[in-house]
């Protein structure tokens, strides 16, 4: 099947993948018909030959994301048709934080904040697979030879300009859909872009991804090899992205009944700097949900536990995009483009952009 689709969207070339990712594992996204693919594949004896991970389920580690008994066993049917391909079941949406992909090496990648993290931060290639081809990849060990696999095809086409200051998450997601928006498909070289820390650079990697067809960007200065991409440029489009674009984008915070963080999942300091907060400020008035790792999950199970007393619930393996949980609120508060972008859409539930500051004052108001 992977050569068939190669025939179709590469001239029939492939290339050999390190790794998979993929994506598309929530019952809640793929409902029956996605169950029945996986067992399908599963009953045939298909086994991956590659490290193979999955993107976070509808249900988390601890099941504290209380949800509908036929999505527990459409998730249940999930795992064990993964687990028996030998997929890693490790849910996740950000596996770079543990697969540390070297430059100039071939993933075949499904999540598209994932993707555009190791194209963008790491110059490790994938170009976006749609989750069921990242899995038949998976099981071949290699995918269609499309245009990110090479480098012609990184060749970068449009000039973007950040003359903002170090960017915090909020601010780089921002600039992440502005550009996604504005640019719509291409490679954005990004000149004057500073990222405050590693969430920023998640929060960005996951907006222009969700704004946009595109996956990949050159940051002068940080992507490895940017002088090469420099070299090769050849931009058609040029824009400015000011502090006014941002603060336009940023409307008044409506109250919200709770607060979100980690989409893409919160890394360890991120989840330390909120712990810290509370254990200062004491409980918070509204929930503060925080989703993370399964990796980070286990190294603070002791923290999880201290911080549900003050109304801080950290869950891992799930998140409010791809779980049905999320249908009980009304209007949720985050730092998060990428869940602004697909909670609206995928529940009916109102979200509201706030920094991180001001998403945990909206806990405590
Ligand atoms: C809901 C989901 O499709 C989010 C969108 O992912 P992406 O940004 O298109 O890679 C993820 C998933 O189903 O695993």
């Amino acid at each position: 099947m992977v050569l068939r689709i190669a025939d179709a969207v590469s001239g029939g070339e492939v290339v050999p993948v390190e790794t998979a990712h993929i994506s598309g594992v929530s019952y809640f996204t793929i409902g029956e018909y996605g169950v029945e693919f996986l067992e399908f594949l599963a009953s045939s004896g298909a086994k991956v030959s590659i490290l193979t991970t999955s993107n976070p389920a509808a249900i988390d580690l601890s099941g504290l994301l209380q949800v509908d008994e036929k999505v527990v066993e459409g998730q249940s049917r999930i795992s064990k048709a993964l687990r028996s391909m030998g997929v890693s079941i490790f849910y996740t949406c950000a596996p770079y934080e543990f697969i540390l992909t070297r430059p100039r090496t071939y993933h075949a990648w499904a999540e598209s904040n994932a993707i555009t993290y190791i194209n963008t931060f790491r110059d490790s290639w994938s170009d976006k697979n749609p989750g069921p081809l990242a899995l038949l990849g998976a099981i071949a060990g290699f995918v269609p030879k499309t245009a990110l696999y090479t480098l012609d095809g990184r060749r970068p086409t449009a000039a973007v300009e950040v003359n903002i200051g170090p960017l915090g998450p909020l601010e780089a997601g921002v600039v992440g859909a502005l550009i996604g928006e504005r640019i719509g498909s291409g490679v954005p070289y990004i000149k004057g872009a500073v990222f405050a820390d590693e969430e920023s650079r998640r929060e960005f990697a996951a907006a222009l991804s969700t704004y946009s067809a595109m996956v990949f960007a050159v940051v002068e200065g940080a992507t490895p090899n940017w002088r090469q991409y420099l070299e090769l440029a050849d931009f058609r489009d040029k824009i400015q992205i000011s502090a006014e674009d941002i603060a336009s984008y940023v409307r008044d915070v409506e109250t919200p009944d709770v607060v979100y963080i980690g989409c893409p999942f919160a890394d360890l300091e991120t989840v330390l700097q909120i712990v810290a907060e509370v254990r200062g400020r004491g409980p918070t008035k509204r929930p503060v949900y925080i989703s993370t790792s399964p990796g980070v999950y286990k190294q603070i199970q002791r923290l999880v536990e201290e911080v549900s007393g003050y109304n801080v619930k950290i869950f891992s393996g799930a998140c409010l995009v791809v779980s049905p949980y999320t249908r009980r609120f009304r209007v949720i508060a985050t730092d998060s483009l990428k869940a602004m972008f697909y909670i609206p859409k995928l529940h009916g539930v109102r979200v509201v952009p706030c920094r991180r500051e001001e998403c945990l004052e909206l806990a405590y108001a």
